[in-house]
């Protein structure tokens, strides 16, 4: 099968400074892929270039088969991406703003309006028309964000952080409708720090640290894999792992460390 999204060799350089070194990736279609890591691991830009917003200095990228060089426009009609920080339109109200966008992406006037109006009502932001999106809030800004990316109904998403800043009720209205759209057949890739819902939500992971890739499978894998690991260190059968705990066993900040960690700071009160 045609991977949704595929990767080979993705590496970003800053000067002298590689921010992602040499990544494969590939993400099946149907599903709900975590991509995490440490502050400054890498994801953010390895979102950027799989999305066509940051050119890679060096690699592939493939999305539903489409080389995302030699068709970006192909490949920007079937993804929808909620970046990292965006910027929206300040003087445009959450509905002048969704037409905007469905328009841009040549859905009809009709269509666009109906569903700029679902979307609307769905996140919760259909009761102040007038408000102009200069006068959002931060969770409000992310919710309009993840609205005007999926307006034209993509086969893929990319969201980085779609939870960072939205409130409980937001981000389980957030959740189910993310997990409707992979009940669809879409694809979903996703950075998060909030491991709960990454383990709640998401079949296979990947995790990068310090540009590179070092776990990468079904999350019953990450997990086998881990649990394996200590199992021969410590010699005795460990409880079920969370992803907390696979996550941090994995990027190599264990409990052990922290506590060692416990003297410093001291001057703190
Ligand atoms: N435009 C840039 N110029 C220079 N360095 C950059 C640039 N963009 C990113 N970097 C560096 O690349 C590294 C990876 O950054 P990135 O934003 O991809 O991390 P991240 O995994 O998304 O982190 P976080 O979880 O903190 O958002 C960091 O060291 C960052 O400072």
């Amino acid at each position: 099968m045609t991977p949704a999204i595929s990767a080979q060799g993705l590496t970003r350089t800053f000067q002298n400074f590689t921010a992602v070194d040499h990544i494969d990736l590939e993400v099946a279609p149907g599903q709900f892929f975590g991509f995490l890591g440490p502050n400054g691991a890498g994801k953010s830009t390895t979102i950027k270039m799989l999305t066509g917003l940051l050119g890679p200095t060096s690699g592939s990228i493939r999305i539903m088969g489409n080389d995302l060089f030699a068709n970006p426009l192909e490949v920007k009609r079937q993804i929808g991406v909620v970046p990292e920080g965006m910027a929206l339109f300040g003087k445009l109200t959450a509905t002048e703003y969704l037409e905007f966008v469905g328009q841009m992406y040549g859905l009809d006037r009709q269509t666009t309006r109906q569903r700029a109006a679902e979307l609307l009502e769905f996140m919760d932001l259909a009761n102040e028309p007038k408000k102009l999106l200069a006068d959002y809030s931060h969770g409000m800004g992310k919710k309009l964000a993840l609205a005007a990316a999926v307006i034209h109904g993509p086969k893929v998403l990319f969201l980085d952080e779609p939870f960072e800043g939205v409130d409980a009720v937001a981000a389980g209205t957030l959740k189910s409708m993310l997990q409707g759209m992979i009940g669809r057949g879409a694809t979903i890739f996703l950075t998060s720090h909030v491991l709960e819902i990454v383990e709640r939500l998401c079949s296979h992971i990947a995790i990068i640290d310090k540009g590179h890739i070092v776990a990468n499978g079904s999350l019953e894998e990450l997990r086998a894999g881990v649990q394996a690991k200590l199992q021969t260190e410590q010699g005795a059968q460990t409880e079920r792992l969370t992803l907390e705990q696979i996550f941090l066993n994995v990027v190599g900040k264990d409990s052990a460390e922290h506590t060692a960690h416990e003297g410093e700071l001291s001057w703190l009160s």
